[in-house]
């Protein structure tokens, strides 16, 4: 399990991180989810003791990274997978941290087969592409066979391949029970691998739940035969109606329930044609909603 609680970070006049709180339970995938610049690095950095807070705190299994006897064997880290030494090779590069974690060598011959890189693993990581150097770091991370994985950007240069087989991992790590959470600026990109989302903007969380819980948060969509009457008794009932977009053929998106729609719609006489709950494009736009700055929002 991963807490963190009241995390704040600032350097100088600009605060990274300000007030953040979450925790992330055994047996999940969180996705970190912000645009470029919203604090996300920063928090994973403070989570696992490369930078100070300036204050609030963050554990790992109950205990400060800090704290942590052998931190490798708890929790596994990628920050920045291009940052691995260039002129080692991929297999010379977990041989080094297996004897710096203290397990048996053959430990990285088993990674790297996990991770689908013993063809490369003579090579060297500066002839790795990004991808192969972000599934090195992953199975960096997983020498220590630890229970806790915390990933920076792990999608980031992975091909649609690639992004599969690492849904497929982590799917499989938690459903041992392990506790991921894996950042990223692109909803599409990790949408289908977490179970629940933290989302940062302006260095403060602006959504934080099941994504089942954020796609309803993001309303119903609802059309009926007479578009115009229909978003009247709705508006008329008290609910916040608004188009749903051009590709919806007139349809509207309210911010409430099926049934607080479908209830205000018959009470009105309204024939409908569609009720649903609003879809993907609906998290997509939450996305940019939920991290638009007040200036630009
Ligand atoms: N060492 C530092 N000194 C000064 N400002 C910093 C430092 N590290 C981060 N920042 C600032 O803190 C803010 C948050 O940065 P951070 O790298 O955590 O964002 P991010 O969400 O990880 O973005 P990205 O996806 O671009 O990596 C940014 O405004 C950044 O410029």
């Amino acid at each position: 399990m991963i807490t963190v609680e009241n995390l704040t970070k600032r350097y100088g006049s600009t605060t990274a991180v300000e007030d953040v709180s979450f925790t992330v339970q055994p047996g999940s995938i969180t996705g970190f989810l912000g645009p470029n610049g919203a604090g996300k690095s920063t928090t994973l950095r403070m989570l696992t003791g490369l930078t100070p807070p300036s204050s609030g705190t963050a554990s790992i299994t109950g205990k400060r990274y800090a704290d942590l006897l052998n931190p490798g064997r708890v929790v596994g880290v990628m920050l920045d997978a291009a940052a691995q030494h260039p002129g080692r090779t991929g297999r010379e590069t977990l041989l080094l941290n297996a004897s710096l974690l203290g397990v048996p060598k053959t430990r990285a011959d088993e990674m790297l087969e996990a991770v689908g890189l013993s063809h490369a693993a003579k090579r060297r990581v500066g002839q790795y592409s990004l991808g192969m150097r972000q599934r090195l770091g992953i199975a960096s991370a997983l020498l220590g066979d630890p229970a806790v994985l915390i990933l920076d950007e792990p999608a980031n240069g992975m091909d649609p391949e690639g992004i599969r087989w690492m849904r497929g991992l982590l799917q499989d790590f938690a459903a041992r029970g392990g506790t991921v959470i894996l950042s990223s600026h692109l909803l599409g990109e990790v949408q289908a691998t977490v179970d629940r989302l933290v989302v940062i903007g302006g260095g403060r969380i602006v959504a934080n739940g099941s994504l089942d819980e954020l796609l309803a948060g993001s309303g119903t969509l609802v059309r009926g035969l007479d578009p115009a009457g229909l978003r009247e008794a709705l508006t008329l009932a008290g609910l916040q109606v608004e188009p749903a977009g051009d590709s919806h053929g007139g349809a509207l998106r309210v911010d409430a329930t099926a049934e607080q729609v479908g209830r205000a719609a018959a009470a009105a006489g309204q024939i409908l044609l569609e009720l649903r709950q609003s879809d993907g494009a609906g998290l997509e736009d939450l996305f940019f909603q939920l991290t638009a700055t007040p200036a630009a929002a």
